[in-house]
């Protein structure tokens, strides 16, 4: 609030929040949201040639070329409504009304016969290729020669632009594709809710990451799911469970992935077919121009634009990975294919946060040690790595530009390093990263089995007594460690003290360290009870989730502010998971 000055009489007035459309700019009914339809994206680039143009072809089959195949999603049957997200809908200039609008709910539950000009019935889906832990994977789609693999379930819709920002609206569980791989298409209520309030929780943690728009699920479609009998302990689910289909809308610039590019650099590779280098270098534009055209000069020289991309994307997925630590976030399945070209989280399938402190917490049980917690910067690197690789081709001759464009990626591991003693400097309140005190506090921390999220919540009151961190501890910890927890406590106090004003400090820790985190324990009630139709819960988390930083009343603090019950631990479906869709 303001004061400002109406003929000449003080009068309060509330500041417009940045992103919170003037009453004009807000879209309430669904002739107006398909107005705005632009896609740029299917006039610049090339379309599968082999694919039939209604896009009613879903069957598997192998993509040779193009960077699209236009396909049509398969709609919900008697689609509902559970949710959508307000915050984006105001960012968007749209109201809250239209996610209730009878034509919005149709196309955003797949039936894009409802679509109206310049709104067109037909969507898009992509092909990527897969490499993991930077080595390359053709196994993975059914022909072996990886011309069937991306999007077997998400299908773009809408591309176009709101308040000067373009963006594209993809359903994930849209039905089959031609890279469905024999797989139904669909995406389950159970991984729909994660997804929805994970995107929307993530951005409001200030980690960029692909948006949720709209959660809507089928009251009489349901698909089968390996999942876990209640109590189960196992590592792999044990029996089948019929969840409703659903489909949940998220948004982003674009979704190019890194996989995206290797599959034009690999064809590019193997002379696949004669215009494999120029799809190569149309993809590469796009992703310029949809993601960093706002930071690359487009009169440079192209090959200029390839290092300031590399330069670019370095600094963004380094400093995601650095925020996927500070807020306790665990992708899960970091291959290349989940890892976007534009430098922001996507893909929620297997992940998790970390509760008790864990460097090697990986809730996936397929996902391994190098997708865990604290390896996530080395598969960033990875992820990277192939990066580097599908662009490098397209710099062939200019030995000088290639120099430049290789120091790049040789500076990751260096960047990374950078960028996660700035987030630990920052978490301990500290301007400076100190090695020793570091090291001694991720040692304490595993020794007393502390709560990631819990403890930094409360180190950032600056207590001056170890009594006071005790209520993030999972065991009862002896007098001995107390004495070396009091030590440690001295000295960063210490540090802190010499770095200025304490309550302001403190202030600034409570805006990186979240008081609220996710604890899928609170989770899973609330899929659960979305499956029998009632979505309070789920509501009621993306309140909690949409201020992190903030206090929230008492009722919450009680609820939500928590170690995690013993009961919980190593429960399947809960702790871990070998299936996520
Ligand atoms: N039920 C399904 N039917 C068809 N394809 C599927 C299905 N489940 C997953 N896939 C496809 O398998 C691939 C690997 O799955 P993964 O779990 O990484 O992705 P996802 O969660 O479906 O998708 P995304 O990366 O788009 O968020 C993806 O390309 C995905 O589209
Ligand atoms: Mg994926």
């Amino acid at each position: 609030m303001v004061l400002a000055f109406a003929n000449n009489l003080p009068v309060l007035v509330t500041m417009p929040h940045s992103s919170k459309p003037s009453a004009e700019s807000c879209i309430t009914n669904f002739d107006a949201f398909a107005r705005l339809a632009d896609y740029s994206l299917m006039d610049t680039l090339n379309a599968d040639p082999d694919a039939t143009g209604d896009g009613h072809d879903h069957r598997a089959r192998q993509v040779f070329s193009g960077h699209f195949v236009p396909v049509t999603p398969t709609p919900l049957p008697d689609p509902e409504y559970v949710t959508h997200s307000s915050t984006f809908f105001r960012e968007l200039g749209l109201s809250d009304e239209l996610a209730l609008d009878e034509k919005f709910r149709q196309v955003f539950s797949g039936n894009l016969s409802a679509a109206q000009e310049p709104m067109r019935q037909v969507g898009w889906a992509t092909g990527y290729a897969l490499s993991i832990y930077g080595t390359e994977y053709t196994q993975q789609c059914p022909f072996g020669t990886g011309n069937a693999y991306g999007d077997g379930r998400a299908i773009s819709v809408f591309e176009g632009v709101f308040n000067g920002q373009r963006r594209e609206m993809q359903l994930k569980g849209g039905g089959r594709t031609p890279y469905c791989r024999g797989g139904d298409g669909r995406a389950v209520l159970r991984s729909s809710v994660r997804e929805f309030l994970a995107q929307d929780y993530m951005h409001a943690l200030g980690v960029p990451t692909s948006r949720s728009l709209t959660l809507y699920v089928s009251k009489s479609e349901t698909v089968a799911r390996p999942w876990y009998s209640q109590d189960s302990h196992y590592t792999d689910p044990d029996i089948m469970v019929d969840n409703p289909a659903a489909i949940a809308t998220r948004v982003a610039p674009s979704f190019l992935r890194v996989g995206q590019l290797e599959l034009f650099a690999r064809r590019a590779r193997s002379h696949a077919h004669p215009r494999t280098l120029e799809e190569l270098r149309m993809i590469v534009s796009h992703l310029i121009e949809r993601e960093y055209k706002s930071e690359i000069n487009q009169y440079l020289a192209f090959t200029e634009q390839l290092i300031e991309l590399a330069k670019l994307f370095c600094q963004r997925l380094t400093s995601l990975v650095a925020n996927w630590l500070r807020v306790g976030y665990c992708q899960g399945n970091f291959n290349s294919d989940n890892c976007a070209a534009g430098g922001f989280t996507l893909d929620y399938g297997p992940f998790g946060f970390c509760e008790i402190f864990d460097p090697a917490f990986q809730p996936w049980t397929g996902g391994g040690q190098h997708f865990s917690f604290f390896n996530q910067p080395t598969a960033a690197e990875a992820n990277y790595h192939m990066f580097w690789k599908a662009v490098r081709p397209l710099l062939a001759e200019d030995t000088e530009a290639l120099e430049h464009f290789d120091q790049i990626r040789h500076d990751f591991a260096e960047v990374m390093q950078e960028q996660m003693q700035k987030m630990w400097a920052a978490k301990l309140g500290l301007t400076e990263f100190h090695p020793v005190l570091f090291k001694q506090l991720m040692q304490l921390m595993i020794d007393s089995e502390v709560d990631y999220p819990l403890f930094f919540r409360e180190l950032s009151h600056i207590p001056d007594d170890v009594s006071a961190l005790k209520k993030s501890f999972y065991v009862k910890t002896s007098p001995q460690l107390d004495g070396q927890w009091q030590s440690w406590l001295n000295s960063w106090r210490e540090l802190v003290m010499n770095d200025g004003d304490l309550a302001e400090i403190s202030k600034k820790m409570k805006q990186t360290n979240p008081k609220y985190t996710w604890r899928e324990w609170l989770v899973v009630p609330a899929y659960q009870q979305a499956m029998q139709g009632d979505y309070t819960l789920v509501k009621e988390l993306q309140a909690v989730f949409s201020h992190p930083y903030a206090e929230q009343s008492q009722a919450v603090e009680d609820k939500y502010y928590r170690l995690k019950p013993k009961a919980f631990f190593n429960a399947g479906g809960v702790s871990h998971y070998s299936c996520s869709s």
